[in-house]
This record gives structure tokens, sequence and C-alpha cells, in this order.
């Protein structure tokens, strides 16, 4: 099959590990798991949390999940992990063993939280309600994508938020969650520092932690067929990441 990307495929991942020490972070939706209809309805192998541990000790602690997702959902769906992660964008993170990195991030407004969800009510979209921020699907009706775009961003600019667009989604945050920034405070302790990170990853929204991987000599892996900026490397598709990463 013909790849859907002009970027060639990364050096495997033991080529990598015997240069020296590295840093994997990883997004979760499009990247570990399969895209869904709606956020609840993704398939998670039972073996998957099991085998990141496992992928978290080849490289001696230094694997962290990033997702938009927030950490009570990521973990509803993948179980508890011991594994360093930050969650809603990058805002809230977390050691491997518990202990937070940095502040506890806050939720929006309650007046921006209403307006998101009479928007979905009016306009038959799924609203996901996030811990730290408010996701207005627009995947069952894509007509839909520029409206729900430029309210979003009429809601943050009233409310001093952000928007992130991603999959068939847009969503308000807090200025400043991103994932590039939780790859810095990653990259700042051990055992991460003095490591070369990579960013999987196959959204808008992580297109920040590769960048931020460049900035630590690294790179990035884009997955799937959404073009990418930052990515120096692509592979095809979650079945993909998954043989790459031995998982
Ligand atoms: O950064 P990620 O871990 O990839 O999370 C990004 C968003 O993922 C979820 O939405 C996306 O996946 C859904 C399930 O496949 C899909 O229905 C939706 O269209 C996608 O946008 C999650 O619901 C969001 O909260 C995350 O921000």
């Amino acid at each position: 099959m013909a790849s859907s990307s002009p970027l060639p495929s990364p050096p495997s991942l033991a080529e990598l590990l015997a240069r020296g020490p590295l840093s994997l972070f990883l997004d979760f939706d499009g990247t570990l798991v399969g895209i869904a209809p709606r956020p609840g309805d993704i398939h998670v192998p039972d073996t998957l949390a099991g085998n990141l541990h496992a992928l978290r000790d080849r490289l001696d602690g230094r694997l962290a999940l990033v997702s938009g997702r927030a950490l009570d959902d990521l973990h509803a769906h993948l179980g508890e992990v011991s594994i360093a992660r930050a969650g809603s964008h990058g805002a809230s993170r977390f050691l491997a063993d518990g202990t937070r990195l940095g502040k506890a991030p806050t939720g929006l407004p309650d007046e921006a939280i209403a307006e998101l969800r009479s928007f979905a009510d009016e306009h038959g979209l799924f609203y996901e309600t996030k811990s730290h921020g408010g996701a207005l699907h627009f995947r069952g009706d894509p007509h839909k994508e520029e409206a729900t775009l430029d309210f979003a961003s009429r809601v943050a600019s009233r409310h001093g938020l952000d928007v992130t667009s991603g999959k068939s989604v847009a969503e308000l945050v807090r200025p400043g969650a991103n994932k590039g920034a939780a790859l810095e405070a990653f990259m700042a302790i051990e055992p991460f520092s003095g490591s070369m990170p990579v960013f999987i990853g196959d959204d808008v929204t992580d297109e920040h932690g590769m960048d931020a991987a460049i900035e630590f000599s690294g790179f990035g892996i884009a997955v799937g067929e959404r073009a990418s900026k930052a990515a120096r490397y692509h592979l095809e598709d979650v079945a993909a990441v998954h043989q790459w990463l031995d998982l």
C-alpha cells in the first residue's frame, strides 16, 4: 500500500536506543488507539497498559503519555498507569509514581461551559464535559465545522481562553495548555533530562509537542493521513505505531 505521506519511516526503536538515551512522548487518540465516532466509543486493547509499562521499563522510565483527554478519562479507558502522563492537552502532569508535576490546572468558567452546552444543544452536537476544558464534537455533522470553530473563538475571546481544534472537535482550554509545554516540563527533570525526545502524534495539537522535541534536538513522528509541518518521520496508522513500539 502506498504511504499517505511524503515523509520517510523512522529508524527502528532499537536503532535509536543504540544511539543514546531516548524519551518517548505518546499521544493517545489516533496514535495508540483508533478514532471512534464518539470519545467514549474507543476500543482499547486489554494488553495496551501492560505493554506500555514494558516499554517504560525498556526506556528506563523515559516514557510519557501526553493526551488531550483529562487524565481521569484516560485512566477510565486505559486503567491506572505508573507511567509519566500529561492530560488536558498537557496542562495536568504527573510523574510515573503519581507525584504531580507543576500546578493543578483550573476548569473553565461556568458561564463559558453554559455557552458551549447551549450551542451543542441548539446544533445537535456532542458536548464533551472535561475537567479542564470543554469540547464541541462535530464528527456527527461535519457541515457544522465552520460555525463551531467560529463560535468557539468568540467564546474564547470573551473569557480569555484558548481554542484548540483537533479532529472534528473544537475545544476551549486555559491559555498555555499545550503539549509542547508538557514535554518541556518533563525534559527539565529526571529521568528525561539529557535524553533525545521523540513525540509521536496524529493531530494538529501534537505539532506543539513535535516543535518542542525539536528544541531538545529530537524530532516528531506523524501518524496517519494528516500533513504535519513539524514531523520528520511518518507512520501510517495505529497498527504501525504499535509495531514500531513493539507493543
Ligand atoms: O490528544 P489525544 O489524546 O489524541 O486526544 C485528543 C482528543 O481525543 C478525543 O477526541 C478525538 O477522538 C474521539 C474518539 O476517537 C473522536 O470521536 C473525536 O472526533 C476526536 O476529536 C477526546 O474526546 C478529546 O477530548 C481529546 O482532546
